[in-house]
This record gives C-alpha cells, structure tokens and sequence, in this order.
C-alpha cells in the first residue's frame, strides 16, 4: 500500500480533535430529549436494528466523521480487500475472508486466481464427508457410526467455531439435527482442558478434528499428538486413518503428522487465522454437529453483510457506523475499553471471540508503513451476556469508569415460554434489562432526584449517577444460523473500518511472536534439565528462581545452587 501521512496529521482528525470540546458540553439526556437526532441515528438493514442515538455524537459529529473516512480512503481500502489486494502488507498476503461465503457463482481473485470456485470445492467436499459421517457411511475401525467430536485447535482455529457452536443450540433445525451428537473442543495445552474434552467419550465413536493454519503451533500439535495416542492406543495405530482428519493450509504438514491428505480440508493463506470461522476452521466441526444446511445459512447471513458493508453508503453502512463510532470512543473521546453485552445466552462465547478478532487485529503501535503511532489504536474489549454481567462488573460501567457499551438483543426468543402469569415472561424479564441499562447509563440519576425521593443526605453521593454513559443498540430479529452469520460479519467489518482509519495492518500478528520464541527456550530448558539434569542457565534471575522452584516441585530437583547467573 502507498504510504501516506498519518491520519493525526490531517486536517479532518483535527477537527474532530476540536470538536471533541463541544460535544462535551452536551448531557446525553439532553440529546435524547432530541427527537429529529434520535430518529437519524437508528439504521435497519435486512432485520438488524442498530440505534446510536446514546453515542456522544451530534449531526456534525458524524459528518466529521464521514469526512475523517473520506481523508483515510476508507471506501478505496476496502474495495481493496474486496479486490483481494495484498493489504496484508507485511506477509504479502490477500485479506479474503468474504470470499469464504460468498455465492457459488461470485467471482473474487487473490494473485490472478478466481478463489471461489476452490472455497466451493472444498464445502462440496465437507458437504459430501460430514453427511457420510452423520448417516453412518463413514465408520469407525470397529465399524461404529461416529456421533461426538474433538475439535482440537486454539486461537482462531477455536472461538470462532465455539461461538458459533454455542449461539446455534438455540437454532430449532440446528438443534433437532444435532440430536444424538456432542461436539467439543479442545485448545488449551492445560492436562485438565485434555482430560474434559475426552472425559466420558468413547475413541470408537470419536472423530478427532485437528484444526491449524499453520500446523505448527505448539500447543495444538502437543494435543493432536495426545489425542492421536488416545485413539490409538485403544484401537490400534491404523485406526488414526478413520478417526483424525484435519483442516489446514498446511497439507504436507498434516501428512507427515499421519493423517491422510484426502481427510484434510484446505484452505489459504488470504484468510486471517481469527477471520477463519467461514473457511473449513468452522464449517467442517459445525457441519458434522448441525449438518452442512444449517451451516450454509450462517454463512449466507454473513455473506449478505459483506454485500451491504461493500455497497451502502456510508450513512446507512452498519459496519461502518460501528466502526466510526468505535474510532470516536478511543481516539478522540478517550474511552480505551468497549464493552459487549448480548443480552442472549447463547451469545456467552461472542465477546471472547471478538476479543481476538479486534485485539489481535487492532492492537498495533506502528503504522502500515512501521512508522510508530502517536496515538493509541484498538481497544481493550470483554463482555458477558446480561444479565449476568449486572451482577458483575456493571457498577464499574454505571459509576466508576466510563465504558462505551454494545447492547446486543434479540426480539424474538428461539425458546418458548412456560411460564403463565408472572408480570412477565423470561424473555421480557431480560429485554427489560436490555432497554433500561442503556438509558440508565445515558440519563444517570441527579442529586436533586434523589433528594426529591427523600434519599437520606449522606446517601445521596452515593446513589448519584452521573450518566452521559454511552452505548449502542442492536436488535437481531432473532437468533437463526443466519442472524448469527450477520453478527459476525458486522463485527468482523467493523475491526477492518476502525483499522483502515487508524492506517495500520489490521491483518497481522507479530505482536504474539516473541512469547512464543521465548517459551521455546524455557520449553528446552525444562527437557534437559529433566533428562539430563541440565543446570537452568540464560534467563534472568527471576525467570530462573521460578523455574527452579517449578523444577523441584515437580521432580525433586532440590539444590537452588543450581541456578547458574544468565549469561
Ligand atoms: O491456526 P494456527 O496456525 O494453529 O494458529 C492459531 C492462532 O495462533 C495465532 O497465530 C496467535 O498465536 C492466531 O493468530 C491464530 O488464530
């Protein structure tokens, strides 16, 4: 990409950085008594609901905003995505990930090659492989159907598919289909994670399901390998042929790992480890728990994101307004944290999904071109569904520190409703807490209010709250594969809008490289002091104390004179 001055640098940011003072003059209670505003900052797109009107922003706000999007070339960088540009400068790669759901007969190139008909060779492949095993063609080596599967994988190669796994239980044709079948997964290295994601199964009924880009990291590999020796030490080493398959970009890899290439499931390096869920990373486990139908419709709800974020102006762009909002939280009103609140169970595994995906993306302190930023990017996300999180961290949010939030709900509940004359049914019992938080954040609560309510006096501070709290409302229709393909896709845009802004590469991760380089150093220390007893030598007092102190814990390495200084 050609380099260009920093976005701070413009005219545009500036403004906005001017601006800021006037919107602070104004009381979020005062702009929501505005009724043309409020009517202006609630967009509809294909069901979804999305109303900003309790944002600190104002009509100039936004248009600010639109010009701060014009200067970065937002909409030229994202039809460069769509083109399949190497925007992913720093490893030279496409950045793709519509390309995953879009339409059979779309047409996308990355390097001078169509890649849609290569994504729709593999879904007819997972189609074709997942069916064989749902119906009991596909056997285990002692000739039994295989109903529960490991999905061994972590990072994007795991939240991903587990959000989507645990939003689809609430989907009636996801879960009538799933009937009889478990899927798990297992990503972290901890001996515990190992032991729940096999505890109770049976490796003759069990279709492990290694998931890596890469083949390589470190921990996925260690529990590929346990796992192959599970299968294979109950059933016998040919066995590993029927009950591990896998899915990467890494064949030969996956091949001398001992699985068959044929039961592997490709995909490329144009698509971003956290931007996976579409690709074979998701739809192979999904599909073999739900079926490939119910999967197709989750990937067409994002697939029609695509179309709407790639084609809407931006007034009415969904992800875009997301994403400029965002942008104005962190860099100009100075909130770092973003908080992401469905008010949906089913949603539980949304906000550490989107962790990954907008901190790994965004998190980044130089510019496109390395030059270092002057000014922060990404922000610190986390979540809990509500109303859970109420009871949790909400004080914070309502009278500590001011956290923008994102208020996810959903009109029509996918359960049915027991109960019969309470005031309200569980489903309006938690809509009520989505509609009233938010105004509970923007209008807060006055001393004068409260002393109108003959609150004692020295109650008073206590129970004041201050408001002008901002936050955001998305509605989903409900909660169908489809809806749950249109949430993704949104978020998932809305890291590429703040980032094309912000002029970083939103598709790297250096950033997680140098704990992994110095954990393989401890990794070789810890082998040879074991099997050698090799002296701990090369790391800091610290790190040294504490491996000795691990070392002796676990195997009676007793001398702390061991320790050599580091060199
Ligand atoms: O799919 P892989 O190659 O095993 O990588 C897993 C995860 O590790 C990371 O590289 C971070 O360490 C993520 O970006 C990625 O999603």
């Amino acid at each position: 990409m050609a380099s260009c001055p920093l976005i701070c640098d413009t005219e545009s940011w500036k403004n906005l950085k001017t601006h800021v003072e006037d919107i602070k003059k104004n009381h979020l209670r005062d702009l929501l008594k505005d009724e043309e505003r409020c009517k202006s900052m609630i967009v509809e797109h294909d069901g979804i609901v999305l109303d900003y009107s309790r944002q600190q922003v104002q009509k100039e706000t936004m248009e600010q905003l639109f010009k701060l999007a014009e200067v970065a070339q937002l909409k030229e960088k994202i039809n460069k995505m769509y083109s399949g540009e190497k925007i992913n400068s720093t490893e030279n790669r496409s950045v793709l990930h519509v390309a995953l759901r879009a339409p059979r007969d779309a047409v996308i190139y990355s390097n001078g090659n169509n890649v849609v008909p290569d994504v729709w060779n593999v879904l007819d492949k997972i189609k074709s492989f997942t069916e064989s095993v749902r119906n009991g063609s596909w056997v285990g080596a002692t000739g039994k159907a295989l109903q529960d599967v490991v999905s061994v994988g972590i990072g994007g190669s795991f939240l991903g598919p587990l959000f989507v796994h645990t939003a689809l239980q609430t989907d009636g044709e996801a879960s009538e289909s799933a009937k009889g079948r478990q899927l798990r997964f297992l990503a972290n290295v901890d001996p515990i994670d190992v032991a729940r994601s096999t505890a109770g199964l049976n490796p003759e009924t069990t279709l492990v399901v290694v998931v890596s880009k890469t083949f390589t990291t470190a921990e996925t590999m260690l529990n590929a390998r346990t796992l192959r020796e599970w299968i294979s030490s109950a059933l016998g080493p040919q066995s590993v042929a029927k009950h591990m398959v896998a899915v990467s970009t890494n064949i030969e890899l996956v091949e001398k790992f001992g699985i068959d290439p044929n039961n592997a499931f490709a995909f490329w390096d144009w698509v971003g480890g956290r931007y996976s869920v579409c690709s074979a990373v998701g739809v192979l486990p999904l599909s073999l728990q739900y079926g490939f139908s119910v999967v197709e419709k989750f990937l067409n709800g994002a697939s029609t994101i695509d179309d709407h974020f790639y084609s809407t102006p931006f007034e009415k762009n969904i992800p875009v307004l997301l994403g400029l909002l965002s942008l104005w939280n962190v860099s100009f009103l100075g909130y770092p944290a973003r908080a992401i609140l469905p008010y949906c169970q089913a949603l539980e595994k949304f906000a550490p999904h989107i962790q990954q995906v907008s901190m790994e993306s965004n998190g980044k302190g130089v510019s496109i071109d390395g030059i270092p930023l002057p000014y922060e990017t990404g922000e610190i996300d986390f979540g809990e569904p509500g109303t859970n999180g109420q009871h949790s961290f909400y004080q914070l949010i309502h009278q500590g520190r001011i956290i923008p939030c994102d208020f996810i709900g959903i009109m029509k509940s996918q359960q049915p409703v027991y109960l019969k004359g309470e005031l309200v049914n569980n489903h309006d019992e938690l809509m009520s807490n989505f509609f009233a938080q938010p105004d509970a954040l923007a209008f807060g609560k006055t001393p004068e209010q409260l002393t109108n309510e003959k609150v004692p006096h020295h109650l008073v501070s206590h129970k004041t709250f201050s408001g002008n709290r901002p936050s955001l409302s998305i509605l989903l229709p409900t909660l169908t594969a489809y809806n749950i393909g249109q949430l993704l896709a949104m978020y998932e845009h809305r890291v590429a809008v703040e980032g094309f802004i912000w002029g970083i590469n939103s598709f790297d991760q250096w950033g997680v490289e140098l704990g992994k380089s110095l954990a393989s150093q401890v990794r070789k220390q810890l082998h040879s002091s074991r099997t050698a007893g090799e002296p701990i030598k090369g790391f800091n007092y610290s790190t040294s104390t504490l491996l000795q102190r691990y070392l002796e814990a676990e195997s009676g390495i007793s001398s702390a004179s061991t320790v050599l200084p580091s060199t």
